[in-house]
């Protein structure tokens, strides 16, 4: 290794060690961290361990249904109680379990049922294969293994409406009557939902059953997010770290959305990992803004992946004509190198009508800019311009191979042909 290159590592690891000073502990700011304290929800501690207490005299407690927007705390404070609740009714001798199932990614009757079957496997020995079985069999196995003794189960379903919508109510409403089968052991439901109108989808038995408590969880103000975050970042990040003004604005963006912890605690992540990349000694409001646009960055490429294909060959178009000059354009332009496109993929182009619809709804979510103008006597026309970089766009579509493809086309200048 030459000298200078040595000069260069040893200026590199100094950048390093110094950047390592941001954060104590970035583990604190993840979302799969439960804190010790939850700010602003001991109403709805109270309320949950009000409704399970029953547990610790032998009674089995009410169903109950937990719902509240999005970063509300809602999973975090039912882990928190059900998790208290564990420990203490070991120190009563009453056996309780708890069994959390994301409905987001478990989200057929049948993997609930074998989910909550495989909970037990280390004291039964029985483990339902995750395909394969009847579904009556499984629940037949559900209520054998659950039945081995006396104890309470508390079944935990968030995002219940996830697997509602996928799969119907049917698993709910075997779990909400099991009760009445078993002998020895005794069965509670905690679902929880953020989308409100989830309960349209419920048979008004299941819905009786489900929700015979509810609990709900307002959206927090710029004030509570505000704690919620000082509490994380004492544990967080190093002391002095953070300039004043960095937690009452992440607080404060979040806030205007709807009042979402997680992305208050996303925010504050995201500005402390780029104020340590630029080797910054302290956090401030700027890499706060630079981690807003970085995350809104990020989301805006979910959505671009997962857009079906006759958008995503529109939105190609949109490329080709922006990195031509030839941006804003209207929805004839667009069209014809879109069905251009579609050629030579053999793909069936839609209508153009048919498009100016796809392109309201990349404008709807945000990608695009669809202004409609008025061009006068010539009638009204839509001016259309990118929101997002055509490398950006590019990018995401590198990996697609759907798409891929078309990526080494591009436009001949004046003729808009493709080459
Ligand atoms: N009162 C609070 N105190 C500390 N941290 C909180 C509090 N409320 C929420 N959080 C944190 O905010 C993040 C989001 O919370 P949580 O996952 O519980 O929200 P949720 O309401 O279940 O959201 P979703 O409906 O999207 O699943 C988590 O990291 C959680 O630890």
């Amino acid at each position: 290794m030459d000298k200078g290159e040595q000069l260069h590592l040893d200026k590199l690891f100094e950048k390093l060690l110094k950047a390592r000073k941001i954060f104590k502990n970035k583990e604190v700011l993840r979302h799969s961290y439960t804190p010790k304290d939850l700010p602003h929800r001991h109403e709805q501690i109270e309320t949950l361990a009000q409704i399970l207490v029953p547990v610790l005299r032998g009674e089995t407690p009410s169903n109950i249904f937990v719902y509240g927007k999005t970063g509300t705390g809602k999973t975090v404070t039912v882990k928190f109680v059900t998790e208290e609740l564990k420990k203490i009714s070991k120190k009563y001798n009453i056996p309780v379990d708890v069994i959390y199932i994301n409905c987001e990614i478990t989200d057929t009757h049948y993997r609930v049922l074998a989910n909550i079957v495989n909970h037990f496997k280390h004291e039964t020995g029985i483990e339902v294969p995750l395909v394969g079985w009847p579904t009556d069999e499984v629940y037949a196995k559900l209520k054998q293994v659950i039945d081995m003794k006396e104890r309470f189960v508390i079944i935990v379903l968030d995002e219940i409406d996830k697997l509602v919508k996928k799969s119907g109510d049917e698993v709910l409403y075997s779990l909400t009557r099991i009760n009445t089968e078993l002998k020895r052991a005794k069965v509670s439901v905690i679902g929880i939902s953020n989308d409100l109108k989830f309960k349209e989808y419920l048979d008004p038995r299941v819905l009786s059953s489900l929700s015979e408590e509810e609990v709900v969880f307002p959206p927090y103000d710029a004030n509570q997010l505000r704690d919620i975050l000082m509490q994380r970042a004492e544990e967080a990040f190093y002391p002095g770290v953070l300039d004043e003004g960095v937690i009452p604005l992440c607080a404060a963006l979040a806030a205007r959305e709807h009042g979402d912890a997680r992305k208050a605690l996303d925010l504050l992540r995201v500005a402390g990992e780029i104020a340590e990349r630029e080797g910054a000694d302290k956090v401030t409001e700027s890499h706060v803004w630079k981690a807003q646009e970085k995350i809104e960055q990020d989301m805006m490429e979910e959505v671009i992946k997962t857009l079906p294909l006759q958008s995503k060959v529109l939105l190609y178009a949109i490329v080709l004509l922006d990195e031509n000059g030839d941006l804003p354009a209207n929805t004839g332009e667009v069209y014809s190198v879109y069905r251009d496109l579609c050629e030579y993929i053999d793909l069936e182009p839609l209508t153009q009508r048919r498009i100016s619809d796809l392109i309201n709804e990349l404008d709807m979510l945000g990608i695009i800019n669809a202004k409609v103008v008025s061009k006068g006597r010539y009638g009204r026309t839509k001016e259309i311009r990118l929101n997002v970089t055509p490398y950006k766009i590019r990018n995401v579509f590198r990996y697609d191979y759907t798409i891929q493809p078309l990526l080494a086309i591009s436009l001949k200048s004046e003729q808009r042909r493709l080459i």
